[in-house]
């Protein structure tokens, strides 16, 4: 597709265990366009962070399996060996805020250098010179410049995470993986930290893969947004016909159980809980949670049902034409 930036083919990242394989993520795929943002929504446990690691091949000792396509501007990086990823690629085409980064900043460093970091490692840049483009980039986050000799202790958990973003937009990367940005963070600097994403995906034109469990905080940033349960995206919409026609069961269902200020509606949850990554159920793995669920469900996976455009959902309803 035209402005695609990532292409994601069929992604697998499946775990060792002891108890045996966890299928983290298993057959994902998406485009992301340039300057857009993709939300990833969905449960705890469902596979978010398994598959922002999965596109930045930070991954753990025990990978079982780990296949199929990322295409970043059209070369496919899986291709690539680790070292060549790591030189041309993570950080400097694709970087990471990853969860609780704002507390993984180095204690004993100064935060104008951890900001520098990446250019010195990745671009070559002279210490001086990364240095003088730490001070632009803080100031792009808001933070004042004399900042850049500071240490971390001396920073709010708002000024933190602003650090990390400019740590992460410094090789003004393609797509920057944005996982639980404001989870730590109260109300307040949550909302000021959102309008500093959204400032910067305007300058830079950037393309962010926003990862949260928070959906109604996802309305704030996302083009599109994509359902994950059990490790596979169920649905993936347009922002504006996600908020006001979810199109999944599952969806329903999250989007019934975001609260709203000073309404009588009564909050659903949903019933259950997501199932072992280990042995999902067969057919569709949302089918002992369905109100919906029929014999079809119980027995057979579900083939992505495409609504129009790149938007999809993976359910028999639709396959069906029962909805
Ligand atoms: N290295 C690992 N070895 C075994 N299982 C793992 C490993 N990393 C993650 N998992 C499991 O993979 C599943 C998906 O985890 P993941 O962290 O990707 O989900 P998530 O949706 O990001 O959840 P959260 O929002 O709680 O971080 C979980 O069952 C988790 O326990």
């Amino acid at each position: 597709m035209a402005g695609t930036v990532l292409s994601v083919k069929d992604l697998k990242l499946y775990f060792k265990t002891r108890k045996g394989t966890v299928k983290a993520v298993d057959g994902v795929g998406f485009e992301l366009r340039k300057g857009e943002t993709l939300a990833i929504v969905g449960e705890s446990g469902c596979g978010k962070t398994s598959l922002a690691r999965a596109i930045i091949r930070l991954l753990p000792r025990n990978v079982e399996k780990f296949e199929g396509t990322v295409m970043l501007n059209g070369t496919d990086v899986m291709r690539l060996s680790e070292e060549e990823f790591r030189k041309r690629v993570r950080w400097q085409k694709i970087s990471y805020v990853f969860q609780g980064s704002q507390n993984a900043l180095n204690p004993v460093l100064k935060v104008g250098f951890q900001i520098a970091e990446p250019l010195i490692v990745h671009k070559g840049l002279s210490r001086e010179e990364a240095l003088a483009e730490a001070k632009k980039y803080l100031r792009l986050v808001g933070i004042h410049e004399s900042f850049l000799d500071r240490y971390p202790f001396e920073l709010s958990g708002g000024m933190r995470q602003r650090a990390v973003i400019a740590m992460a937009l410094i090789t003004h990367p393609d797509v920057v993986i944005l996982d639980e940005p404001t989870s730590a963070l109260d109300v307040i600097t949550q909302a000021n930290i959102m309008n500093l994403l959204k400032r910067i995906k305007q300058e830079m034109n950037i393309s962010y893969i926003f990862i949260t469990h928070d959906v109604p905080l996802t309305s704030e940033l996302a083009d599109r947004v994509a359902v994950m349960y059990a490790g596979q995206i169920v649905e993936l919409a347009d922002a504006d016909d996600f908020y006001t026609s979810p199109k999944h069961p599952y969806s329903e269902k999250l989007m019934a159980s975001v609260p709203t200020l000073r309404t009588d509606k009564k909050l659903e949850f949903i019933p259950g809980a997501p199932p072992s990554l280990i042995n999902p159920p067969p057919g569709c793995r949302f089918h002992p949670r369905c109100p919906f669920a029929y014999e079809r469900c119980l027995r057979e996976e579900p083939p992505q049902y495409n609504i129009k455009g790149a938007s999809f959902v993976k359910c028999w309803l639709y396959v069906e034409g029962k909805r």
